[in-house]
């Protein structure tokens, strides 16, 4: 059977946590994320661990934003470990997008637009233009003109983004809780089902699976659910 196409977000304060979970999960996601909790922690050798023998697709997750200079030796020191996805902010600009694009070329570099814990009222306080469809959307247009592959954005800008960047874009979403799931720290949110019918290309899930007594069996179950609503 065909994994899903679910990143699980693998933030462990160990890492044989970790590991653990990412055999558990493997045989039905496409893909295990690595944040900024275990690389902190554990350095590179994170990736191999939690890559094991399954060979599935390593996203990391590091969120860098700084000046273009120094955004390039950050994304050059990693993509000799050769992630499939690495994310930069998209607040960056666009000139720290190419830099990061230009210096990881056999990575996909994935722009985080708004992260979805943000409200509406945060993002006030920020002083960011919202509401956060239309930041989102802007930020999506400038880190594809900026050689951005893919985006990371909430499941409720998804149609908009695809509105604004076509089919060609990956769009990754956290901000994913299955029906009754605790929200936590997340706001906007939606339904594995509901990202995917609007479009979601993969959903980022964390706590909903590694939350659980059985994160594989957590993940199958949602795996399941999304053949189902194809
Ligand atoms: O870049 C991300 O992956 C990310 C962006 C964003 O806007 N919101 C967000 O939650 N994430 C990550 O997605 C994961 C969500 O985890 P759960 O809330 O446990 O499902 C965490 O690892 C976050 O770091």
């Amino acid at each position: 059977m065909t994994p899903a196409p679910i990143a699980v977000a693998l933030d462990a304060p160990d890492l044989e946590t970790a590991a653990r979970w990412a055999a558990l999960v493997t045989p039905h996601v496409s893909t295990v994320k690595v944040g900024l909790e275990l690389y902190l922690r554990y350095g590179p050798d994170v990736i191999a661990s939690v890559k094991g023998a399954s060979g599935v697709e390593v996203f990391l997750d590091l969120k860098l934003h700084d000046i273009p200079n120094t955004v390039a030796g950050a994304a050059r020191a990693v993509a000799r470990l050769r992630p499939a996805i690495l994310t930069v902010h998209a607040a960056g600009g666009p000139a720290m997008i190419r830099a990061a694009v230009e210096a990881a070329p056999h990575t996909e570099i994935a722009a985080v637009t708004i992260l979805t814990s943000l409200t509406e009222t945060d993002l006030d306080r920020i002083g960011l233009a919202g509401p956060a469809d239309a930041a989102v959307r802007r930020l999506a247009a400038l880190s594809v003109e900026a050689g951005a592959t893919a985006l990371v954005c909430s499941p409720h800008e998804v149609p908009a983004v695809r509105a604004e960047v076509g089919d060609g874009i990956r769009l990754i979403t956290p901000g994913v809780r299955p029906t009754g799931a605790a929200t936590q720290d997340q706001a906007r949110v939606a339904t594995p089902e509901q990202a995917l019918a609007d479009g979601a290309d993969l959903l980022v899930i964390g706590r909903p699976i590694t939350g659980s007594p059985d994160p594989g069996a957590a993940a199958a179950a949602i795996a399941a659910s999304l053949r189902r609503s194809v």
